[in-house]
């Protein structure tokens, strides 16, 4: 069986997040990757010096040549940029049943850069966190998403139950932004229960694309047909690997080491 995952996201330049860390994430996890771009970005570890968004009409052909040909498994969708390229995705993700919908609601980069227009939020918010499966918003994120301040986990536990009140099947808030030195959680909200994922936290500065490839590792699990918990387990332990074996490139916020947790010879359980 040949399990395939689209990425619907922005290209980065420096290969360490977006659409090129999506696509790593597929190939080590041996799921068929395939892309449909929304903007190219010129970014490196520095920064991102320019954003290029495609035209509407250059997202809806590629969606339309995976839709007639290559049915995906699972999808995902990271940087979207503005609110024309969100609602032309949500109708093709409508149009197709594609179900298993992993929304990772990217807005800015580390380094400041403005990844999503801010009269685009309402349409994540109204068009696309109906239709996902599951949604996985960093801290920062999903404050923007509910409107109040995340302090505590219990802050964070009502803002899942926000976002699931929203319309998304299932929740998880992401803790790389929260203020413990120690560890890092990771919350799953399914509706009904709180499931907790922790690790150490790493005094790194080399985290660029965590997010996305948190979000791959569960878009290609979910495609495999894993449940969610498994995927995110498997996320954890494949980006804690990553960030572990960081790689030191660039004099900025390096990657991550998408083949760390390959060699590790790490698995699920
Ligand atoms: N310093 C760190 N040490 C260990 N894990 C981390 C660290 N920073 C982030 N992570 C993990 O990386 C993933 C992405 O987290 P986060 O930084 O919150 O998202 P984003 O990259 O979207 O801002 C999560 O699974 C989180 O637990
Ligand atoms: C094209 C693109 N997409 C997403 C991110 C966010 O990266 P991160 O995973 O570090 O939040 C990025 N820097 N560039």
């Amino acid at each position: 069986m040949i399990y395939k995952s689209l990425t619907i996201a922005g290209s980065d330049s420096g290969g360490g997040a977006g659409i090129q860390a999506d696509l790593k994430t597929f190939q080590e996890l041996e799921v068929y990757g395939m892309s449909v771009i929304t903007a190219v970005t010129a970014q490196n570890t520095l920064g991102v010096q320019a954003v290029y968004p495609m035209t509407v009409e250059a997202v809806e052909e590629q969606l339309h040549s995976i839709a007639a040909d290559l049915q995906p498994d699972s999808v995902k969708t990271g940087m979207l940029y503005s609110a024309e390229i969100i609602e032309k995705v949500a109708e093709f993700v409508e149009k197709n049943a594609w179900i298993k919908l992993i929304v990772d609601p990217v807005m800015i980069a580390k380094g400041g850069a403005s990844l999503l227009q801010d009269d685009a939020i309402h349409a994540v918010k109204t068009k696309l966190m109906p239709l996902a499966y599951v949604i996985t918003p960093n801290i920062p994120e999903a404050e923007v998403l509910t409107d109040m301040k995340i302090e505590t986990t219990d802050d964070r536990m009502l803002a899942a139950k926000k976002l699931y009140a929203m319309g998304a099947a299932n929740v998880v808030i992401k803790g790389g932004h929260s203020n413990d030195q120690d560890v890092v959680l990771d919350l799953l909200y399914d509706g009904e229960q709180f499931f907790e994922y922790k690790s150490p936290r790493k005094r790194t500065n080399n985290t660029h694309g965590t997010g996305c490839t948190f979000a791959a590792v569960l878009t290609a699990e979910i495609a495999k047909g894993r449940t969610l918990d498994d995927a995110v387990r498997m996320a954890k332990k494949f980006i804690t690997a990553a960030i572990d074996e960081h790689l030191e490139i660039g004099s900025g916020h390096g990657p991550t080491n998408h083949w760390a947790f390959r060699m590790a010879g790490l698995s699920i359980r």
